[in-house]
């Protein structure tokens, strides 16, 4: 069976093919942003006691309008306001609506760690993100062998990118416990079937090493959602559709944050 992750890396494989042929990577590296000192995510995340990354989503396969009418600046300096520990930008533009000029432009409007969230293949679109404000990448183990997990690792620090390395099962989980990644994420939701439970994270918590910083993704709705997965050890939370789909994504975080540190 072809799923939507299969399509969605197959139209990555022709992008960056095209892209790299036009924008060779000297290009990348000759960007303004490129020799930036990036922030901290895991450093921010430790500290916090909220752990919110909240994230900037348009669209996306299983959603195809969450909210189509904001600025991303606007939303990720509401981001910022509200408290959030670091902000995701979407990049993916076929699937997600979502552009590398997005994350240029919150990189503009906000000092906050952020996330390039997208589906890297190849190791272009590291310097892509480097090259575009970003602070740290999203490897999600589903789709790259354990040897392509090292090498981008290598990459992205070398450049001063932190990894976040999303898992969704305990093979994903097992294979790469070598990566020497500061983040793990552990998905939700299913990429193959668009499932969440959050039973995911549950399950998964005690077979992640203790000193890499643990982070639920997707399908997170409430204070409670928060409260129960931080005693699983959880500290960072990224949430996207439960802000995105207000009017205004910050006010919403601020509602959140608030609560989670009134508890
Ligand atoms: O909107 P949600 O359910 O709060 O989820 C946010 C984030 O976890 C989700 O967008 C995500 C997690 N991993 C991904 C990989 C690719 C694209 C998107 C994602």
């Amino acid at each position: 069976m072809i799923t939507i992750l299969d399509t969605i890396v197959k139209h990555k494989i022709t992008e960056i093919q095209l892209k790299k042929e036009f924008f060779p990577t000297s290009y990348l590296e000759s960007s303004v942003l490129f020799e930036r000192t990036c922030f901290s995510l895991s450093k921010n995340l430790k500290n916090s006691t909220s752990g919110i990354i909240a994230e900037h989503k348009r669209r996306s396969p299983s959603k195809p309008n969450i909210n189509q009418n904001l600025y991303v600046n606007e939303v990720v300096l509401g981001y910022k306001k509200a408290g959030a520990c670091g902000s995701s930008v979407l990049t993916d533009n076929s699937f997600f609506g979502g552009s590398l000029e997005d994350l240029q432009l919150a990189r503009a409007s906000v000092n906050l760690p952020l996330l390039r969230k997208d589906f890297t293949i190849d190791e272009y679109q590291i310097l892509e993100a480097k090259a575009h404000g970003a602070d740290a990448i999203l490897l999600i183990a589903a789709i790259l062998t354990p040897q392509q997990v090292l090498n981008f690792t290598k990459l992205a620090h070398q450049l001063g990118l932190e990894v976040l390395l999303e898992v969704h099962n305990e093979e994903e989980l097992q294979v790469n416990l070598n990566a020497p990644v500061q983040l793990i994420g552990v998905n939700n939701r299913n990429l193959k079937t668009f499932e969440v439970s959050t039973e995911i994270s549950k399950n998964l918590a005690e077979k992640i090493p203790e000193e890499m910083v643990k982070i639920s993704e997707s399908g997170l709705k409430s204070v409670n959602d928060i409260i129960e997965l931080r005693e699983f050890g959880y500290r960072g939370f990224l949430i996207g559709e439960t802000f995105m789909k207000t009017d205004n994504p910050g006010a919403s975080a601020k509602k959140l944050i608030d609560e989670i540190e009134s508890k």
